[in-house]
């Protein structure tokens, strides 16, 4: 079950699924039948794939009228007349990475019992953003246009589709099947829908959200002679109804149908394998901008028509096919609220919480807003309407608000802690707004002790974020980190409460023994002084070795003593910065306290750097770009290791350049500089090769 339906009761999910019910079918019908959306494609979307997440988990609370069963809308309020279809128009599932395509042929090969060998091919084109039509032919002749409707009834658009050039009325060529319904996709291109925008607000008509829109609205018409008006273009794509079937494949099908005299796409082709769809995929991305209308992703279809056949459908969408959409990259939704969280210094964040919705192919509803400045600039209040952008692996980013009414008051950042009710206020040429409870803010001391077993830090297995919650609670942990060295004091009173049996509490236990004797560097670390991240925590315990020498370096340094001030100054990458703040840490009564009571539980060894021979003893090593199997800290201790100097910036004194994916100027400069550049592959044979 994914992680965010965890905590959803069985309860809980029935209600949210009948919310959603209710909630899809009313963008529905404002998308469908009145060609008027409220929300964005992106904020629909989030909410189907929010249902579907949920039937998932709970299959047996799936609903009767469950949005996933139905396809568009019901039309009986549509002004035109009736056309049941002979065969159900359906929908398409949906895909946005390259991974769930290749699960998708899998499931296909699967259900089709093929050898991972043997031949599978497909078609591949642009989904154009129109809609469906369909056309029914008898003895080549058009009989009926409908639209898709919600799949088993559509409008009758028979008298409409006349005046679009591309649907011919009759059909080219001799010999035409008695019965065949061509089934396409009605659109506007980009500049017909900007012009026809621009002369209906000329003269204070209904303006279209988009041209998937402008077509539909111009279409679906009672008056043909409003349709006639309105520069509407067709594609062939597919077909329903058929006496006879003109080819085996998808491929041929549509070729007999362009010949009959249908525009196909130009991007229409067969593909041999998931390689070559996600080519065609890629290929097809980078001529969208350029395409004359739009587009919202690629279709694939199996090719072969009698693996069609034993595919069939699900729901209501065919197995046998899939929408790769293009992950939009930018959306528009509703700021709902802007809650504060209080991290481990106390800094007040702002978190927005959004109205769900689909942004670079995931599904957003939390954005972090920085701080009290970064609300000020983007002038966001609840209720806003604003674009959020995700790219890549980037965090969402709020970069626009929409809401620009200057009424409406400013969002007031909180001068109290939400937590703690002590004054919060940003010093003086800081943008960050802190709680000065310190230790008696509950949200710090949270934050704290989680980073204090965390994994960077001492990496206490089993003491999660729940556990630290509730130890809190009992006031197990009121004296801080060194208060978890004694929660075995309370090893009869933890038993027996709820999900703690005998086992579990001895292997909590266990763990935390296995700590008393912990790395100086991550203890360090894990205290969470400012300033003081693992890689600065490293290099002051390679040049100290003791923490106790350190605090003494410390707080000489902080009484003025410039030998003190000159060692501490003299590690490199150690900055007034961080010389400040270890001298303020240790100047606080109640830091001290803390650590001498962990001191007194725990006894780190001496810190000393083992540093093995290597191939890049001696050498200084750039870390670029996102690595995939450790974190940026973990390379740079390995490259330590290794006897290596790791910097952050590359200069003609670097020696190696590391570098992942998304690896930008760093790796241009290593160029300019001729400076090796490997793989993190690579690294990884290096460090192995060093045993
Ligand atoms: N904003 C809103 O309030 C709102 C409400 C409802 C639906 N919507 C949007 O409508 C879409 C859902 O509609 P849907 O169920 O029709 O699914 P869909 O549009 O994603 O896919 C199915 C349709 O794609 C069309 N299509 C285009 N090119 C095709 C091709 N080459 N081959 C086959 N079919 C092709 C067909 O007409 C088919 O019916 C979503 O994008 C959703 O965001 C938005
Ligand atoms: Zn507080």
């Amino acid at each position: 079950m994914p992680a965010d339906l965890a905590n959803l009761s069985e309860a809980e999910a029935a209600n949210e699924l009948m919310r959603l019910a209710k909630a899809i079918a009313h963008h529905n019908r404002l998308y469908h039948a009145k060609d008027a959306p409220e929300i964005t494609d992106q904020e629909f979307d989030a909410l189907v794939r929010r249902n579907a997440a949920i039937e998932a988990a709970y299959p047996h609370l799936v609903r009767a009228d469950s949005p996933s069963k139905g396809v568009g809308f019901e039309i009986s309020a549509s002004p035109l007349s009736k056309v049941t279809h002979e065969v159900r128009m359906m929908s398409l599932d949906n895909a946005f990475a390259a991974e769930e395509v290749e699960e998708w042929v899998a499931r296909v090969r699967r259900f089709l019992a093929l050898a991972e060998d043997a031949p599978l091919g497909f078609t591949a084109e642009d989904k154009i953003d129109g809609l469906s039509c369909s056309l029914r032919y008898e003895h080549g002749k058009l009989v009926q246009a409908a639209t898709r409707g919600d799949g088993q009834v559509g409008e009758n658009v028979t008298a409409n589709v006349q005046h679009i050039a591309d649907i011919p009325q009759q059909l080219h060529g001799s010999g035409h099947p008695d019965v065949f319904e061509v089934r396409g996709e009605v659109y506007m291109e980009k500049q017909a829908f900007t012009a026809l925008n621009a002369a209906q607000s000329e003269h204070g008509g209904k303006l279209f959200a988009n041209p998937r829109n402008a077509a539909a609205g111009s279409l679906r018409q009672k008056d043909a002679s409003v349709t006639a008006a309105r520069p509407l273009r067709f594609w062939a794509h597919g077909w329903g109804a058929a006496s006879a079937v003109p080819g085996d494949t998808q491929f041929e099908v549509m070729q007999q149908i362009s010949h009959w005299g249908f525009p196909l796409s130009r991007l229409f082709q067969r593909v041999e394998s998931v390689a070559g769809l996600l080519d065609h995929y890629r290929s097809i991305g980078e001529a969208r901008e350029g395409l004359p209308y739009e587009i919202d992703g690629v279709v694939y279809k199996v090719d072969r028509l009698d693996y069609q056949q034993r595919l069939g459908f699900v729901a209501k969408a065919p197995r046998w096919a899939l929408a790769h959409k293009f992950p939009a990259e930018r959306a528009e939704t509703t700021l709902e609220a802007i809650d504060i969280q209080v991290g481990r210094t106390g800094k007040l964040t702002p978190v927005g919480r959004l109205a769900p919705v689909l942004v670079g192919g995931v599904t957003v509803t939390n954005v972090t807003l920085h701080n009290r400045d970064e609300i000020a600039r983007l002038g966001v209040r609840p209720g806003d309407r604003i674009v959020v952008q995700r790219a890549g692996d980037v965090i969402p980013q709020v970069v626009d608000n929409l809401t620009r009414d200057a009424d409406r008051p400013a969002f007031e950042f909180p001068d109290h802690c939400p937590v703690c009710g002590s004054e919060a206020v940003a010093e003086e040429g800081e943008v960050d707004v802190r709680c000065q409870g310190g230790l008696i803010c509950h949200a710090q001391q949270f934050e704290r002790l989680r980073h204090f077993v965390s994994r960077g830090a001492l990496d206490i297995e089993g003491l999660g974020e729940k556990s630290i919650a509730e130890f809190m609670e009992l006031g197990w942990l009121a004296n801080g980190p060194g208060d978890i060295f004694r929660l075995h004091t309370h090893r009869d009173e933890l038993i027996g409460r709820d999900g703690w049996q005998e086992k579990s509490v001895d292997n909590l236990f266990a763990a935390i023994e296995a700590k008393r004797s912990p790395d100086a560097a991550r203890l360090l670390f894990g205290l969470g002084i400012r300033h003081v991240g693992a890689v600065t925590a490293r290099d002051l315990m390679k040049r100290f070795h003791e923490l106790p020498l350190l605090r003494e370096m410390a707080e000489q340094a902080r009484d003025g003593d410039e030998t003190a001030q000159n060692e501490l100054a003299s590690i490199d990458g150690i900055g007034p910065a961080v010389i400040e703040a270890l001298g303020d840490f240790f100047h606080e009564d109640h830091n001290k306290k803390v650590w001498d009571d962990l001191l007194s539980e725990v006894s780190p060894p001496p810190y000393v750097v083992e540093t093995q021979a290597s191939a890049v003893s001696g050498k200084t090593v750039v870390f670029t770009g996102k690595l995939e199997t450790m974190s940026r800290d973990e390379a740079k201790a390995q490259a330590e290791r290794l006897g290596a100097k790791s910097a952050g910036s590359v200069s003609a004194k670097t020696d190696l350049v590391v570098a992942g994916p998304g690896a930008g100027s760093k790796l241009k400069k290593a160029a300019e500089l001729g400076i090796e550049v490997i793989d993190e592959a690579a690294w990884a044979e290096i460090v192995a090769a060093a045993g």
